[in-house]
């Protein structure tokens, strides 16, 4: 007989604790060498690194998506490194990149899927949804009926956290949750995440690419290597602030360096003589952000720019004098 979480009283989020967890594919890729990993109860942690280190082997390994090789899972005080898997996942909410709806399924009909399996009554699971679908953001009489191809990308990923809450879960797994959607809107999802976390207040593991969604969302952030290895996990102040390894400071630092050219201006300290600039440079203005001649020199792929100053040219910026000026005084 299957149970939800609110009948057995049991409470909302459950800490998660990965203890030196292994995963070795049947090819013999080492995907998982060994990591262990305390999450909180209620607390929002995401997992990042480069391509193919891990991430989505370690989250899958929490919902035995993936079987672990070796290791223990714990959620709050239980061991479910054996648990029933089917059962597992109904007590953990999965959101995908472009979510994995039921394509011939109604909004509501895919909100109601694990409710629908733990066999609640009709009337019950209606209520459950209408109750989701307005949390996420989208009213339930105007989008309840209609299909997966009739929404936009974001309206689709706010009905797969729907679908991933609906049985009031104890812990989330998210793996690139935003990636599918365009800069803007998935900054407005992040921000109305954030909402919605300030109010169930799940234990929630998130994969990205992205370190300013990591930064954004992450209550800790846990810096992966090659091999599901475990540089650093910290609050996103201190991860930024004192990187712990070579590999964490490289990771966090080219992208530091782009984001302080947002607030460098092009000053005539960073210029080379005229002399022997090409006649066709593309020009930018003195005193503008250095990153707007960066995404000059990528558009117009020159490694170089002509600056003026009141349409006078003044000298020549190169990327790499310019890339230098966001790397110094950190
Ligand atoms: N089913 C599989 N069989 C064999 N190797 C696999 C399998 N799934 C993943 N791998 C390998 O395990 C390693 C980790 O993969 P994983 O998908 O966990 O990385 P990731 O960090 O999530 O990558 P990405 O950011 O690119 O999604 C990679 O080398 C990958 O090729």
């Amino acid at each position: 007989m299957d149970v939800t979480p609110e009948s057995t009283g049991e409470p909302r989020a459950a800490s998660i604790t990965l203890e030196g967890i292994r995963k070795r594919y049947p090819d013999g890729t080492e995907a998982v060498r060994e990591l262990s990993l305390d999450i909180k109860a209620g607390e929002l942690v995401v997992l990042i690194g480069p391509s193919g280190c891990g991430k989505s082997t370690v989250l899958r390994m929490i919902n035995r998506l993936v079987e672990p090789t070796g290791g223990r899972i714990l959620l709050g005080d239980e061991d479910v490194t054996r648990a029933d898997p089917v059962r597992l996942r109904r007590r953990i909410g999965y959101v995908i990149q472009n979510v994995g709806l039921f394509p011939h399924q109604t909004v509501s009909a895919n909100v109601a899927t694990v409710p629908r399996l733990l066999g609640w009554p009709r009337e019950r699971s209606r209520r459950r949804v209408d109750e989701l679908l307005e949390l996420v953001g989208l009213d339930p009489a105007q989008f309840g009926r209609r299909y997966p191809h009739e929404l936009s990308g974001g309206q689709r990923q706010r009905v797969g956290v729907a679908r991933a809450l609906a049985a009031d879960p104890v812990v989330l797994l998210m793996d690139e949750p935003f990636s599918a959607v365009d800069p803007i809107v998935r900054s407005r999802l992040q921000e109305e995440f954030l909402r919605l976390q300030a109010e169930v207040r799940k234990t929630i593991v998130l994969v990205t690419h992205d370190l300013d969604e990591a930064v954004r969302l992450g209550d800790r952030i846990a810096v992966l290597s090659e091999g599901g290895h475990l540089e650093q996990y910290d609050t996103p102040a201190a991860l930024l602030g004192a990187p712990a390894t070579p590999f964490v400071r490289e990771f966090v630092g080219a992208d530091r360096g782009i984001r302080r050219l947002v607030v460098t201006p092009v000053t005539r300290e960073m210029l080379a003589p005229l002399a022997d600039a090409p006649a066709d440079l593309p020009a930018v203005p003195l005193g503008g952000p250095a990153y707007d001649a960066l995404g000059v020199m990528l558009t117009a792929a020159a490694d170089r720019v002509l600056v003026t100053d009141e349409g006078r040219p003044v000298g020549v910026l190169s990327r790499a004098d310019l890339l230098d000026a966001g790397r110094s005084d950190r």
